[in-house]
């Protein structure tokens, strides 16, 4: 294809997105297409001329420095395809994960054609900036993309032909992309073959350094792709796969949301890797997979959870615990290793059943199963029968065959039992007898059964107090809890940025970042919703904004932003900015309370006089 004579089926496809509005069939790839809808909501004109600014010297300067890390992994084929791009007449090019260039290097005739469409460093090629490219859909994709000629949304890029693919750290966060572009009247046939090559190797060496004291092994059905960058590699941090690149999860078929939430045992029959350096393994649907881990190596079921290598390591979507709670975790994990049950104390969304769970990936037990009861959800009726299980015919509309309760479900493996203080007196009773006897009786008589559990439990409410007052039962109160964990309501955290920056990076941000202004009125606010209502608003920040953009304090909920804000001492708010924010949240909120500034305070959480002060001046 040429600029000077693009394809003519593309032109009339053009045409018809364009001007006719209506959808070519077949001859636009579907990426491509999403990408021109995409364009078209943000109200993108395809004739006009993109604005896209470099940033100055300095911005670059910053960009380059948060980036220290990529650019210093990336050099190798930075240098080894500049040498492919001077012979090609194209350019290869490194960006951030917002899309900013930081570097193009290759062919100097091209980069300055490139220069004329801002093709250079300091410049945005998010998609949300430059419209379609492969850049920037790359990066909204996180999947290689190839852009040719007038498959670019602006008319003035046409000139252009791109592949670039997306650069994912083994957590599964978007770190940059590496693009190579040359003219389009030059065929460039090998280029997202060349990328996509050239990422791997970027990708692979990823897991050189940072998993000390965890589990790295390495996998394929061919044994001589084993220690090539074509590899799957999954590490495993006791028996929690915690880390992975993107040939490991095709492998296995996962996706990222399996980082933090898959055992050893859930992926491989057998579930015990052991000492051998290079072995095979099946995986669960009966693939043979060829292994190799080094000689310290000790995968198996009953693996410690290990210190972490990161802060508050987050998986997409997964747990991150602060400091104290971390360590608290591993001595979790002993004490439910040594059959001692344990109960966990918080508030709503302290992440008590997030806690639990990851004790029992991290025990003995992460292969057998992870039963979670809750008690305040099952009608009062129905968990008795639930628990416990029946005969066949045990009561009126019994199934046939009897059931064989969730107790025995969590037979061999984890018995959680969630809002434990919710629990009726009666069956607190005979929960004593199961707990004490080791034995489960189903309703309607039967032989009682051994029962081995590891039991975790948990509350929002004071056990203790409810123990002495005779509203649940002493005897059994202490012995469910043998040990006591609080999880600390986020207010009290003592580095609550750090929390949320780790939360964030765990989430599919496509290289949007919180700024300053907006990460404070974040750490401001108390949370009541904890952990819950912080994750929910951070995917909120996701879900209002575009890849690649800073996001600022006006995507937060007014309550967020009010209250954090009203809770600052008025010499910390700048003029303008924040305040005048959340002095407009705080008055949208009289006004949803009908002028009742006191329901208005109760709703912010904040007292009534704060609110006529800053929201009325009064
Ligand atoms: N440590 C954590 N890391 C990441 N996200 C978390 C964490 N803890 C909680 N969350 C988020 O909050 C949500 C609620 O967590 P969880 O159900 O564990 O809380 P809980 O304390 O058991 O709540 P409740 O008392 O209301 O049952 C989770 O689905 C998750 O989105």
């Amino acid at each position: 294809m040429s600029a000077a004579t693009p394809r003519a089926d593309l032109m009339q496809a053009r045409r018809d997105f364009f001007d006719r509005h209506a959808e070519p069939m077949g001859v636009v790839p579907p990426s491509i297409l999403r990408s021109w809808r995409r364009c078209v909501e943000r109200g993108f004109d395809s004739h006009a001329e993109p604005r896209i600014e470099p940033v100055g010297s300095a911005a670059l300067r910053e960009h380059h420095e948060r980036s220290e890390r990529l650019i210093r992994l990336c050099r190798p084929e930075l240098e080894a395809l500049a040498g492919e791009a001077r012979d090609t007449g194209s350019l290869v090019i490194l960006t951030d994960g917002g899309g900013l260039v930081l570097d193009a290097v290759g062919d100097p005739g091209f980069a300055g054609k490139a220069a004329g469409v801002a093709l250079r460093p300091g410049v945005l090629w998010a998609e949300a900036a430059a419209g379609t490219n492969a850049i920037g859909a790359a990066l909204v994709e996180r999947r290689p993309t190839e852009v040719r000629g007038a498959e670019h949304y602006f008319e003035s890029h046409r000139i252009l032909t791109c592949a670039a693919a997306p650069i994912l750290d083994p957590r599964g966060a978007l770190l940059g992309a590496l693009d190579l572009s040359g003219a389009a009247s030059i065929p460039h046939l090998h280029a997202l073959s060349l990328i996509r090559l050239g990422v791997d190797q970027i990708e692979h060496r990823m897991f050189a350094e940072g998993f000390e004291g965890c589990d790295v092994v390495r996998l394929h059905v061919d044994p001589a792709l084993l220690g090539t960058p074509q590899e799957g590699v999954a590490v495993f941090e006791g028996a929690r796969l915690v880390a992975a690149n993107r040939h490991a999860l095709k492998l296995l078929g996962l996706d990222w949301n399996a980082l933090g939430a898959r055992s050893f045992g859930d992926l491989f029959e057998g579930g015990h890797l052991g000492r051998a350096e290079e072995r095979t393994l099946r995986d669960r649907s009966g693939t043979l997979l060829h292994a190799r881990l080094p000689a310290r190596a000790t995968v198996v079921p009953g693996a410690r959870l290990r210190p972490s290598p990161a802060p508050a390591a987050p998986a997409a979507d997964g747990p991150v615990f602060d400091p104290a709670t971390r360590a608290n975790l591993a001595r979790a994990v002993k004490l439910v290793d040594g059959d001692i049950p344990i109960l966990i104390q918080g508030e709503t969304g302290s992440g008590k059943e997030m806690f639990a769970r990851a004790v029992h990936a991290a025990s003995a037990r992460a292969e057998k199963p992870f039963v979670a009861v809750n008690c305040a959800a099952l009608p009062e009726g129905l968990i008795e029968s639930e628990l416990f299980g029946y005969e066949h015919g045990a009561f009126t509309g019994a199934r046939r065959a009897g059931s064989k309760g969730l107790l025995r479900e969590a037979d061999g493996g984890v018995l959680f039992l969630d809002e434990i203080g919710d629990m009726p007196l009666p069956l607190q009773a005979r929960l004593l007898r199961v707990v004490q006897e080791r034995a489960v009786t189903p309703l309607g008589g039967g032989r009682p059964t051994p029962l081995d559990v590891r039991l975790i439990c948990a509350t929002h409410r004071d056990l203790q107090g409810l123990s002495a007052q005779q509203a649940f039962r002493p005897d059994l109160y202490f012995r469910l809890a043998q040990f006591t964990f609080a999880l600390p309501p986020l207010r009290t955290l003592p580095d609550r940025t750090a929390l949320i920056e780790a939360l964030w990076r765990g989430l599919p941000t496509d290289g949007r970042r919180i700024g300053a202004d907006g990460l404070e009125a974040l750490r401001r606010y108390d949370w009541p919703g904890n952990h819950r209502e912080l994750v929910g608003v951070l995917k909120a920040m996701i879900a209002l904004s575009s890849p690649g953009e800073t996001l600022g304090p006006d995507l937060l909920p007014a309550t967020v932003l009010a209250a954090s804000s009203a809770l600052a001492r008025p010499a910390e708010n700048a003029e303008g900015g924040l305040e005048a924010m959340a002095r407009g949240a705080m008055l949208s909120a009289i006004e949803a309370c009908g002028g009742n500034v006191a329901a208005a305070a109760r709703k912010l959480g904040v007292s009534r006089s704060t609110l006529y002060r800053r929201a009325l001046g009064r």
